[in-house]
């Protein structure tokens, strides 16, 4: 096939419907289109710039790399140019054919049809080259890649329905060309000073120069020869951000720089800018996002960090430089101390990398303390945007592990409240006198955890307890055995141990327990035979009849739910039974001749038991099949 030809071709099924959604909802916020081309401008001089270093022919003989921005009032057109990479005519159609982006079908799904919501999907989702349809009627693109000859340049355009043409173009100049034809209400962006200060606001921050036409006006009484090739002149400030100095960078700027590297639409929650000198010389510049990404939750999901060396571009989301809970985190980091050369496969075994990520975690997690410490509301809504996240820290960073435990934020009987608000330190500091651990109960929802029996006690004694109910949380209580020198302590998990707590007499009845009641432990374990691994008598209720315990070392029932549920194979155990001796129920139930009956009972009580912390029974017909012959015989 000639590539000569001029070949017409539909758009993506997602790519048409992202287009269309694009034009509709972003309106009222039509100037980001500029930053989104500009955007890619700079990519594309990065993409150069890193490729010329294994073969420095591709700069041809222009090596100062920028961005053009030009406007033609007449003609209704905005130009956008760069001198960067460039594209094949096989990159033209998959670029700009086509949305290769992960998370695309999920993105869709999500949405409302709500413009206002939908907007800030869209935000978030990265709105990229075809915001270029929200101010423009057709687009034209000629490109040609760096290093191709003239004649293998493409022209590219559409009027951003439901196809685009493609054809052969000669072009002496490498680089991308994006001519904007621009709607009817938008000539606004035709407009010199418009440009110029929509720029400086989105653009600043840009690391090459974003030129435009000079804007002299000719000495008195000189005429302008109208052949005259136009002298440019940056209008942004082209240096990358993060090598200025943090007093010279306003926040504007730096929120306008988290949007170029994050493709985020909100504004970041808030950053941490440092230049290391020492034995490691690096530039960071970390970012918390306000919100969660859409694709959090999937393993394969990019992450990490812009990669540059010696302010040369190496690559995007270089996941080396931080650990897996912190990878919510976006921003730069420029090192002085890595090769040129550095590939992938070279980060994951070079200890310059290894020192780097250990800076870096602690910066991050420095920065968690600063936020959490002078703005607590801010922090609030890092961790209802994260906290699950930073749960999963404490076992996979132990040498963090104290650092994080701090950060960590809980919901707690002080106010049953479902939001995690409170952190250890509070709860430390309203311990009660002779308190020696943290407790905590773990369930499958809040509800279940503010309302389980194993509560009772402490709720009568008014102790707190922390109220876990997140899939991650049993698996980070396995990783936290003590915060500030106290032990944490599962009070669904082995004997009830409230220590200092009770006094002298409470001890010695909780003793006597056993004995008192042995009879009817005895009966209980006889009828409940294999199902527990023991029954007892205990003093941790108050209001209902009987409860499960888990043993001291056996896997939490939470946890255990998790693993059955994703098919894994669960180490066998069993729970222990424990009775409430002075609740009406169980005093009935011991004053039961009937054998058969009182195994019913028992078995209600059981299953009830199970219920209440939340499980699945194993049979629920029967479990009420035998309550309603109990209910039948109590109002026969
Ligand atoms: N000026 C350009 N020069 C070279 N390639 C470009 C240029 N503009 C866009 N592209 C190519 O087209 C692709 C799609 O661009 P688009 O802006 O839609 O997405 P993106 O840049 O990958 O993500 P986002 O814009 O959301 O940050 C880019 O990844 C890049 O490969």
């Amino acid at each position: 096939m000639s590539t000569v030809e001029k070949e017409t071709m539909g758009f993506q099924t997602e790519a048409k419907q992202l287009l269309q959604l694009m034009i509709h909802s972003l309106y009222s916020n039509k100037e980001i289109f500029l930053r989104e081309l500009v955007s890619n401008a700079s990519d594309a001089a990065d993409k150069l710039r890193f490729e010329a270093l294994a073969d420095g022919s591709l700069f041809e003989s222009d090596p100062e790399l920028r961005v053009r921005v030009t406007a033609d009032k007449e003609a209704g057109t905005l130009t956008i140019s760069d001198n960067g990479i460039g594209m094949s005519r096989e990159d033209v159609v998959a670029n700009l054919g086509t949305i290769a982006r992960s998370g695309t079908a999920e993105f869709l799904k999500n949405l409302s049809g709500d413009q206002r919501k939908d907007s800030q999907l869209i935000g978030q989702f990265g709105v990229g080259f075809y915001s270029a349809f929200i101010v423009a009627d057709r687009v034209e693109v000629f490109t040609r890649r760096a290093g191709a000859p003239a004649d293998q340049a493409v022209h590219w355009e559409s009027s951003g329905e439901a196809d685009f043409s493609v054809e052969a173009h000669n072009m002496a100049e490498r680089g991308t060309k994006v001519v904007l034809h621009l709607r009817e209400d938008c000539k606004e962006f035709a407009d010199d000073w418009r440009l110029r200060s929509i720029i400086k606001k989105y653009s600043d921050h840009i690391g090459i120069p974003v030129e435009m036409p000079k804007m002299a006006s000719p000495a008195e009484g000189e005429e302008e020869p109208a052949d005259k090739a136009p002298e440019f002149e940056a209008v942004n400030a082209a240096t990358a951000l993060w090598t200025r100095p943090r007093t010279e960078v306003s926040d504007e700027e730096y929120q306008s720089f988290y949007k170029h590297i994050s493709h985020d639409f909100s504004d970041a929650l808030y950053w941490s800018h440092n230049k290391v000198e020492g034995k490691l010389e690096y530039n960071s510049l970390l970012y918390l996002p306000s919100q969660p990404p859409m694709d959090m939750w999937n393993r394969d999901a990019v992450r990490g960090l812009k990669l540059y060396v010696q302010r040369t571009f190496i690559m995007d989301d270089a996941e080396q430089f931080l650990p897996l809970y912190l990878r919510f985190v976006k921003g730069v980091v420029d090192s002085n101390d890595l090769s040129l050369n550095v590939s992938r496969e070279i980060l994951q075994q070079d200890p310059v990398v290894d020192s780097m990520k250990g800076a870096l975690t602690k910066r991050v997690l420095d920065m968690l303390s600063k936020l959490a410490k002078n703005e607590p509301e801010k922090y609030q809504t890092f961790w209802k945007a994260f906290g699950q996240v930073m749960k999963e820290g404490p076992a996979e960073d132990f040498s963090n592990k104290d650092k994080i435990a701090k950060l960590l934020r809980f919901a707690t009987t002080t106010d049953d409240k479902v939001e995690q608000t409170h952190s250890l330190e509070d709860y430390v500091s309203r311990m009660k006198e002779g308190q020696k651990d943290i407790f905590y109960v773990v369930a499958e929802n809040h509800k279940t955890a503010a309302n389980s029996p194993h509560l009772e006690v402490f709720r009568k004694k008014g102790i707190e307890v922390l109220l876990l109910s997140d899939r991650v949380d049993d698996w980070l209580m396995n990783h936290m055995h003590e915060f500030d020198g106290k032990t944490l302590k599962d009070v669904g998990r082995g004997q009830l141990d409230l220590g200092e707590l009770e006094g002298e007499d409470e001890k010695k009845a909780q003793e006597n327990l056993a004995e008192q009641h042995k009879d009817l432990i005895e009966r209980v374990s006889k009828a409940l035979g294999e199902q527990v691994e023991s029954v007892r008598a205990t003093a941790r209720l108050t209001d209902s009849p009987a409860c499960l315990v888990v043993g001291e070392d056996d896997m939490g029932a939470q946890m255990r739910r998790i693993l059955e549920q994703a098919g894994q194979a669960v180490p066998e155990s069993k729970p222990i039974f424990e009775l409430n001796p002075e609740h009406p129920l169980v005093l009935k139930l011991d004053k039961e001749p009937d054998e058969d009956r009182f195994a019913d009972l028992v078995d209600v009580l059981f299953q009830q038991a199970h219920l209440a912390e939340g499980a699945q029974l194993d049979d629920p017909a029967g479990y009420v099949h035998k309550l309603n012959k109990l209910l039948l015989e109590l109002s026969a």
